[in-house]
Formats: C-alpha cells, structure tokens, sequence
C-alpha cells in the first residue's frame, strides 16, 4: 500500500518573512493517510525545521551533491549535511537543473545514489519537452532518463519518481489526467516489480482545481507542486484532496 505524498517545490522563492507567514497561514495538522513535504530553498532548511516542526510536515531539499563525502566541492551540498538537519527527501534531475545546469542523466543518477547512501530519499524527476512529445518520443525519453538511475540504484523501494512534462511545468498547461496516468503506468512497469511501492508524483502545472481528477488516476500517488504550493491556502487544498482521494 503506497502513502501518498504532497511535496512544494519552492524553487528559487521566499524569503525568511514570507516563510513564517506561509507557516502560520499553512497549519498543516499532520494526517496519517498522506504526507506532505516541502522543499525550500536550502538555505532556510534550517528555518523550516524549526517553523513546521509540529505541523508533521516533511523536509525536503531542491538538489544533492552527487560527490559521497565531504570535501573541496564549492557551493554543493552532502546528502549527510541534509540528514543532519532532518531532511528526507531530496529532488534530483528536476528539468530546470536538467536545462539550467546542464545536469546529464548520469549525474541525476548519482545524485540519487548519493541520496539513498546518506538515507535520503530522492525524488527522481522525469519528464519529456513539448517537442519531443510531438514526435511521439515521450515514453522513450523517460525510459531513458530513469534507466539512468536504475543502473545505479540497487534497491527501486528507495525511490520516489516524479514526472514532470516540461511544457506543463509553470505554464497552466497540465497534463489530462489521462495523459499523466499512461506514463506512470509505464514508469511502473518499468520499474519491475518493486515499483508497486514506489510512489509515482505528477508535477506540472498542479492547482486545488484540478488535483482531485489527477490524484483519480491508478498510479498516480501524489504530486510535486511549484507555484501553487506558494500559496499555503491552496497547497493545503491539494494536500486535503490527496488524503481524500488517495489516503
Ligand atoms: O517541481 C515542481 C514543478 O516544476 C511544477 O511546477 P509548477 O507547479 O509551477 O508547474
């Protein structure tokens, strides 16, 4: 039985002062059929723990060093240092770092393997551009992109996998919900047979009207929010309709 999951990707948004009125504006009490999880910038990680720490809201961190022990690695982050503040999931390969950081499908791939070595959990992100959806290419360009990762990782329970089309990401263009569904049955399928616990999310374009019908789908178990989660009223809309609809 899968736990949904909820998780706001802040991106590069917020400030200490919109933070704590987001907190006080969210009041998440925590439910036992759904999680819910945050991502904020890392540098107010540490702010978060300490404002959401009774609310039952997890940590999570926007990217991870793919390097496993601590060095001369300028401007990164160990999966361990993200552990020691209570964090537990980490996105790797989100589309903006795939495009903006020219992150390869290799390196997204040790970076969940840097991840589930320190405890973390990643949250692999797939997901095609409208071009290569117009050529009928989707379903083997996340093939690929999560072959990548199941090369490297050993044990697919310690996976969370989300998919994000890049033209729905931050465009109010979704994904029908079932457009979504059929790439997350194939990313279940290939997944093997560890992958009826995995949780898939969907991403993309995310709002409180149109969750509901996603969270309808079999295999989607979840979401991975932007712009929405912002705006703690309506995050709090779509946590509720994943506990209504999933839990
Ligand atoms: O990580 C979140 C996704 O990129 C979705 O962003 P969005 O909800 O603003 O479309």
């Amino acid at each position: 039985m899968r736990r949904p999951l909820v998780m706001g990707n802040w991106k590069m948004n917020g400030s200490q002062a919109f933070n704590r009125q987001w907190a006080a504006d969210f009041q998440w009490t925590q439910s036992p059929s759904v999680n819910v999880a945050i991502a904020p910038p890392a540098l107010y990680i540490a702010q978060f723990a300490e404002l959401v720490a009774q609310q039952g809201i997890w940590l999570a961190a926007q990217d991870v060093s793919e390097q496993l022990s601590a060095g001369a690695f300028t401007g990164q982050l160990q999966a361990e240092m993200l552990t020691d503040l209570g964090v537990r999931y980490a996105i790797v390969g989100h589309s903006e770092r795939r495009q903006f950081q020219a992150e390869s499908d290799e390196l997204v791939a040790n970076k969940a393997v840097a991840a589930i070595s320190a405890g973390l959990t990643p949250v692999v992100c797939v997901g095609e551009t409208l071009a290569e959806r117009e050529e009928n290419k989707t379903l083997a360009v996340i093939e690929r992109q999560l072959a990548a990762v199941l090369d490297v990782v050993r044990d697919v329970s310690k996976l969370v996998v989300a998919y994000e089309p890049v033209w729905a990401i931050g465009t109010g263009k979704t994904a029908s919900p079932e457009q979504a569904q059929s790439v997350h049955a194939a990313i279940r399928q290939q997944l093997g047979g560890a992958g009826e616990s995995v949780n898939i999310l969907y991403g993309g374009s995310v709002k409180a009207a149109n969750a509901q019908d996603l969270f309808s789908q079999v295999d989607i178990d979840g979401a991975l929010v932007g712009g929405a989660a912002l705006n703690a009223g309506e995050f709090k809309q779509i946590c509720e309709s994943a506990a209504q609809s999933l839990g």
